[in-house]
């Protein structure tokens, strides 16, 4: 009885929290719903007039931004991709309502090379991401306040690539072999979770060793704990930083996820430490991997076995998903258009002739490297890329005179910049071997020796790893797993669409994030 009036008043003071939270960014969340829904119904003449009218009442209220009516366009989820996939192709500024902030995205190489020349204390890329997957509550604090795995997959992870290309290919051909059983007829194959297992497969084993990568519940773990991450995170940005605190404990994914890795990863950590103090870091018959990179790097405070597992979750985190998803898209690309086959078939016969299967000859397959970036410029992983936040008390001006207050939170219009003309010749068409002509075309210097166009070669026209100081660290390594997968797949299987229809299946649109289609199949047969 007497609780009741205690509760009472909690919910009204949530309430009022909320509230006021929700003031400033909701009215225009409340209204992007109303006209989702009613343009939902009515179609999308509603949804544009009543947007045009917004946009000009937050103009004159607001002269933040330079904005061009037709564009600023607040919606989220679906409406939101498609803001950002059709209407950000302009040389402009503008900014997008999420369900919990106001977004300001960047559309023109100039404003996005202000973007990358920027002092990390002006523009914070950890609060960026920090912000936006709720790390306190889901990856753990320490991925933005000591991201000391960045420097280690930088270095360590990046120059043990050739020493370790024969696991990696080893991983990938078993994997392959154990997935997709070698048959005389077609068989049809779920595409993306299949290539989800094996991409956990071949990152596990360079990062925790063959046991455990091949062992199911920890494979399953790595895959399950980046899908709770993002859902959870996006659960928890909902609330106001003032219930985060209360909230976000109670949906963080990490307990979890921590004590099922912790049956897998204790003993061979606590056996690495053991070895470590004992023999210090060179012992004979130590292992390349990242649990022996983490610890070369790690301060003191990191080089507990929990702290060691964390980390391992946050790689993963940032690892699986992304190389899954860019494989998937171009294996329905290779699926789609069979054409492509041979001259990638031709071009890897001869590199593998001369050097055999080694990280030197994925380096001379210039066809296939182009494929793979043309597959991540038409779909990439994500509509906007780059997220900072302003961490300069006094703001910051881009060199066009825009000047954002600090606190402002923004990202690079990726996938407008790719499938703009004025960057890419038919943007709109997918042009396999488009970036090994424009490699040839490169002052003639083109060929394996010219980086430029090369699939780890990021510019403000090709965004898909970001750019400048914290474009993807991680790259060298995806790019490397993506050719040999995709190399393995065309020497070893002919594929087909399910209705050999030659049209790919299309990509599935969360908000701003682009995933490979999750219920398509391919047909794979052995090679004869
Ligand atoms: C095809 C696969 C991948 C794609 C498309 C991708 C894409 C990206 C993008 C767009 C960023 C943000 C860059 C920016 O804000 O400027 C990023 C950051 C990052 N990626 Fe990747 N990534 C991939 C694979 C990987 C892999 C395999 C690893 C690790 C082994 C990795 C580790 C990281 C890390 C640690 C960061 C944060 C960098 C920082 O804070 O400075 N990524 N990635």
């Amino acid at each position: 009885m007497e609780t009741a009036p205690m509760v009472t008043a909690l919910a009204l003071f949530v309430g009022v929290v909320v509230l006021i939270h929700f003031k400033r960014s909701s009215v225009c969340v409340f209204r992007s719903s109303f006209i989702w829904i009613l343009s939902q119904l009515w179609g999308h003449r509603v949804q544009f007039l009543l947007t045009a009218v917004r946009s000009t009442t937050f103009a004159t209220r607001q002269e933040l931004y330079r904005l061009d009516i037709t564009r600023h366009i607040p919606l989220h989820f679906q409406l939101l991709s498609c803001v950002l996939k059709r209407f950000s192709q302009h040389k402009s500024i503008f900014r997008v309502p999420y369900l919990d902030k106001w977004v300001v995205v960047l559309c023109s190489p100039e404003l996005i090379n202000d973007l990358r020349k920027a002092r990390e204390e002006d523009l914070s890329a950890a609060h960026g991401f920090g912000a936006t997957l709720a790390v306190n509550y889901t990856l753990g604090a320490g991925f933005v306040t000591n991201p000391y795995h960045v420097r280690v997959i930088q270095s360590s992870l990046t120059r043990s690539i050739s020493a370790r290309f024969t696991d990696i290919h080893d991983e990938i051909s078993t994997a392959f072999q154990d997935e997709i059983k070698p048959s005389n007829d077609w068989v049809a194959v779920p595409a993306l979770r299949t290539v989800l297992r094996i991409v956990s497969r071949t990152s596990s084993r360079l990062f925790v060793g063959i046991e455990l990568c091949r062992n199911t519940d920890y494979r399953n773990l790595s895959i399950e704990f980046a899908e709770d991450v993002i859902k959870r995170a996006r659960i928890i940005n909902l609330f106001p930083d003032v219930l985060k605190p209360l909230v976000g404990p109670m949906l963080s994914p990490k307990p979890r996820a921590m004590a099922r890795a912790r049956r897998h990863l204790v003993p061979v950590i606590e056996e690495r430490l053991r070895m470590d103090n004992e023999y210090g870091a060179d012992w004979d018959g130590r292992p390349n991997d990242m649990i022996s990179w983490l610890l070369e790097h790690a301060t003191d405070d990191e080089r507990t076995v929990d702290k060691l597992i964390e980390r391992i979750l946050m790689i993963n985190f940032v690892a699986i998903h992304t190389t899954a998803n860019s494989f998937t898209q171009a294996l329905y690309h290779l699926a789609a258009a069979p054409d492509y086959v041979t001259p990638l078939r031709e071009e890897l016969e001869t590199a593998v002739r001369e050097d055999g299967w080694s990280k030197a000859a994925m380096g001379k397959c210039i066809k296939l490297d182009s494929f793979l970036r043309e597959s991540q410029r038409f779909n990439g992983v994500s509509a906007i890329n780059m997220n900072r936040m302003v961490t300069n008390p006094a703001g910051f001006t881009f060199s066009d005179g825009t000047h954002l207050p600090h606190g402002s939170f923004m990202a690079a219009a990726t996938y407008a910049t790719h499938h703009d003309d004025a960057h890419y010749a038919h943007a709109e068409v997918f042009d396999g071997f488009r970036f090994a002509r424009m490699r040839a075309g490169d002052g003639g210097e083109g060929g394996a020796e010219s980086v430029k166009f090369g699939m780890v070669t990021p510019d403000p026209t090709f965004l898909s790893f970001g750019l400048g100081r914290h474009a993807c660290p991680g790259r060298f390594f995806a790019v490397t797993e993506l050719k040999v997968m995709l190399a393995h797949t065309f020497m070893n299987y002919d594929i087909k669409l399910e209705q050999n229809s030659g049209i790919r299946p299309p990509s599935e649109w969360f908000g701003t994030t682009c995933g490979a289609n999750r219920s398509a199949k391919v047909l794979f047969r052995s090679r004869a």
